[in-house]
């Protein structure tokens, strides 16, 4: 597995996700562009692509483990763990997880909402890669990637297939390592 694309291939990468992705004006909310991934997810070519993107990141990030978030960044996050031999963590919405859960409040781009760990699955000081398919405020991936530390993992980067770039995601994340695939 390629652990490494040059520009040209990174590039190439970014286009073919940017020509599949659905914007979809106002929606769910006035005001709201918003970016619907499943045509690129029905594309069995560039599915494959954008998973072995992510296990590939995992594999450079020296991930022991790839947590993802409900609910499309499952998609995305368990088949690249098992590509790269790893084990997935869910970041479940709230009120999913059976047992004791950790759990964080957030603000969303269109709302807000709370996401849950379940503590007994993190081995303290393991090495995880947080994966998601957007990342627009960061609300969400950083509400993830504070539990995922608060339940003894490190979080050793957080990859997303598309970023937001005229919101401040990036910024919310920092003092983790982030890779976008494509950004609009
Ligand atoms: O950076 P943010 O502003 O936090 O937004 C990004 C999050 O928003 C979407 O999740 P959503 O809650 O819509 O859930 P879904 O995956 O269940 O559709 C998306 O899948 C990200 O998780
Ligand atoms: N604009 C957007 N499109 C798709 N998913 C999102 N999650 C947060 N903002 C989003």
């Amino acid at each position: 597995m390629s652990t490494q694309l040059d520009g040209a291939a990174a590039a190439g990468r970014e286009a073919r996700i940017l020509a599949r992705v659905r914007d979809v004006a106002d929606w769910p909310r006035p005001g709201v562009g918003f970016k619907d991934i499943n045509p690129l997810l029905a594309d069995p070519v560039a599915f494959a692509e954008v998973v072995d993107a992510f296990a590939a990141i995992a594999a450079t990030a020296g991930a022991e483990a790839v947590a993802g978030i409900e609910a499309r960044g499952f998609v995305l996050a368990a088949p690249a763990a098992a590509r790269a031999g790893l084990g997935f963590w869910p970041v479940r919405k709230a009120g999913k997880l059976p047992g004791r859960t950790l759990r964080r409040d957030y603000d969303l781009e269109y709302g807000r909402s709370a996401v849950e760990v379940d503590p007994e699955l993190v081995h303290p000081g393991s090495r995880v890669l947080l994966v998601d398919d957007v990342l627009a405020t960061g609300g969400t991936a950083a509400a993830a990637a504070g539990l995922l530390a608060e339940a003894g993992a490190e979080v050793v980067g957080v990859a997303v297939l598309l970023e937001l770039t005229f919101l401040p995601g990036r910024a919310a994340l920092s003092g983790h390592e982030v890779t976008a695939l494509a950004r609009s």
